[in-house]
């Protein structure tokens, strides 16, 4: 990770993230290696993985922060590694903590692997005190799936810049969630892709009322209500079953 990282033009890659609204793309970030470890973790929890329909917003399959802990530690690793964590304080120029330990979002898998998979146009709201800031990482794109995005939609004086990618492995997106309107679009039959999110918070408090909403929009959209609700108690599941609802 430090070999990649280091390479990388800091100051110049801060403007862009400031120019851009808080956003910034990386095309080649997670070296080889590493990216291959991702993908074989993300092909292993394929039967973990919990799907999710809302008509007219999301079709997908995700993987919580709960679930990476018990079958792919290396993850929530990747995750605290300071050296990750002191580049994105670089670029962000804030400091940066991790979500709190019961907030299933903090690092998760998202899956495409069935036609029409998709999310459409949101911001990754922050229902922190703070901001939120998303790195999307690219684990693996066999498919026509693109990130369509809009930069400056809440910027003061600012005309909306809209644009698109398709972030290949090893490539990073980071930006302030509040600030990003975005969407994936419909995968076809017969492609997958899977990408890892990791969320970073400047304030981690967040009133009760939030929380409520926020972990119930988690258990709908995401990963079931076993996994934000922890219903069955803390004592967990050995199996590696589907995190359904
Ligand atoms: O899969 C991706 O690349 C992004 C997913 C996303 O925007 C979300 O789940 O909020
Ligand atoms: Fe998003």
């Amino acid at each position: 990770m430090r070999v990649s990282i280091d390479t990388l033009d800091r100051k110049r890659l801060r403007e862009q993230f400031v120019d851009q609204g808080a956003f910034v793309y990386v095309d080649r970030f997670v070296p080889g290696e590493l990216t291959a470890r991702l993908a074989e973790s993300a092909r292993a929890l394929l039967p973990a993985v919990n799907r999710n329909y809302l008509p007219g917003h999301k079709q997908g399959g995700s993987v919580s922060r709960h679930t990476i802990d018990r079958l792919a530690p290396h993850i929530a690793e990747l995750y605290r590694s300071r050296v990750l964590v002191e580049w994105l304080e670089a670029i962000t120029g804030d400091k940066l903590l991790p979500s709190p330990q019961d907030d299933p979002h903090a690092y998760a898998l998202y899956y495409y692997t069935r036609e029409g998979d998709h999310i459409g146009w949101h911001y990754d709201t922050s229902y922190y005190e703070g901001r939120r800031y998303t790195l999307l990482i690219g684990v693996i794109d066999d498919s026509s799936c693109r990130l369509d995005y809009e930069l400056h939609t809440r910027t003061p004086g600012a005309s909306p810049v809209a644009d698109s990618i398709q972030y290949p492995p090893g490539a990073i997106v980071l930006f302030d969630g509040d600030k990003l309107r975005h969407r994936i679009t419909p995968s076809k039959a017969g492609e997958m892709r899977v990408s890892l999110t990791f969320e970073y918070v400047t304030d981690a408090r967040m009133r009760p009322w939030r929380r409520f909403v926020s972990n119930m929009k988690d258990a709908i959209a995401y990963f079931g209500f076993r996994q934000v609700f922890n219903v069955f108690g803390a004592k967990g599941r050995p199996s590696a079953g589907p995190d359904t609802a």
